[in-house]
């Protein structure tokens, strides 16, 4: 199994035509907080790339100011992009995928969880709805509804423009097509970047003290000259568990088969103590997607668990008392053994080659479409 660094996360967006997709996009590559976001789309005019500091193009690659990448390709380049964008000389923290003109985003998300590129994973359906077109676009395309099933984020978008009642009722007939999905409101796109970006669990730039950048100053003056709101409401909670003891691996599978559907996300480090002494497994659940990535110990590192916990209307207290409950008792019954790891290992991503040696039939892949 692959020790390197945690794979980068493989967003799919989409949404209807005009339903702001790129204007999402443009925040987040604005408001990128650090991290550095590859974008792939299939045409460069989605991303009104004046608006931003362009630092050189390369045939159909355009890097930014702010370190991220943008490719212009179409889906049969897909997988050729996805292996420059992971290059680690790229240093790339996220990919995302701009559904529109590429592919339908079932055929994507199956083909990023089907891909054998192994530093990519995939990184959730996010579907951009406008809130004032909802009820006009659903009856000219039902497909609509499927989209919205497979979703593991809603973002309601517009809902400068439509009337609380409106957006409320958008609210309960998504609520009714993809029960349990978080679904975020927000205006212009603006969702808090924290929701698909991770700075809390990224300890090299924990330390740094973060200054005010070029970046933050671009965006600032953007929001001003663009008359919105320059600080951004939380739409979700982000909770943080720690625990010193190690976990139970099989506490651990079972809060995470029940883990409620509003947990977006969860991202973060695992110790599982003597069940295997060498490892820290890295987490990644997105939506009902889970995988755990299993890296050596670095050396001198404290032995813990982090986990941070990301969802809209989670119970924070709850969630932080079901991670502790998963920690060993120290009681003599509680000691997890090798078998104990077996539901873990389920979720481990292993390498195309030792894949096809040891594939058994009917594994689980950790998400509903299945992995081929
Ligand atoms: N009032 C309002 N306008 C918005 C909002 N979000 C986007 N727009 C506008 O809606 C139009 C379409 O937005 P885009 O971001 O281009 O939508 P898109 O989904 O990328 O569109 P396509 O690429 O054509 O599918 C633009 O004129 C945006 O400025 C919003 O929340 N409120």
């Amino acid at each position: 199994m692959s020790a390197s660094r945690s794979p980068i996360p493989v967003v799919v967006l989409t949404g209807f035509l005009g339903s702001g997709k790129t204007t999402l996009l443009n925040h987040l590559l604005r408001r990128n907080g650090g991290n550095r976001i590859g974008v792939v789309v299939n045409d460069f005019g989605a991303i009104e790339i004046d608006a931003m500091t362009v630092a050189g193009q390369v045939g159909s690659t355009i890097s930014l100011g702010n370190g991220c990448l943008c490719c212009a390709v179409d889906a049969s380049e897909l997988d050729a992009y996805l292996e420059k964008l992971t290059s680690p000389a790229a240093r790339i923290d996220v990919i995302v995928v701009e559904a529109s003109g590429l592919a339908e985003p079932e055929e994507l998300v199956r083909m990023v969880l089907a891909s054998e590129n192994p530093r990519i994973v995939y990184g959730g359906l996010a579907e951009v709805v406008d809130a004032v077109e909802f009820d006009a676009t659903r009856s000219r395309h039902p497909g609509i509804d499927r989209h919205l099933a497979l979703a593991d984020l809603v973002v309601l978008n517009k809902t400068d423009r439509a009337p609380a009642a409106d957006v409320a009722r958008v609210r309960e007939a998504i609520a009714g097509i993809a029960p349990g999905t978080p679904v975020v409101e927000t205006a212009y796109g603006r969702i808090d970047p924290g929701l698909l970006l991770d700075p809390a669990v990224r300890p090299e730039r924990e330390e740094k003290i973060r200054q005010l950048s070029f970046e933050d100053l671009h965006a600032d003056a953007y929001d001003a000259e663009h008359g919105h709101e320059a600080h951004l409401h939380a739409a979700y909670d982000s909770v943080s568990a720690v625990s010193r003891t190690p976990l139970h691996p099989r506490r651990l599978m079972a809060f995470l088969d029940t883990r409620p559907a509003g947990l977006y996300r969860i991202k973060g480090w695992t110790d599982f103590g003597a069940a295997d002494p060498h490892h820290r497994y890295a987490v990644h659940a997105v939506g009902r997607f889970l995988r755990f990535h299993p890296e050596p110990w670095p050396p001198g590192e404290e032995r813990l668990t982090q986990l941070v916990l990301i969802g809209s209307g989670v119970d924070a207290d709850a969630l932080r008392e079901e991670v502790a409950a998963c920690a060993l008792s120290g009681l003599p019954g509680d000691v997890p053994d090798e078998r104990s790891m077996w539901g873990v290992l389920r979720y481990v991503h292993r390498d195309a080659d030792e894949r096809e040696e040891t594939a058994e039939p009917g594994e689980p892949d950790g998400h509903g479409l299945g992995d081929d």
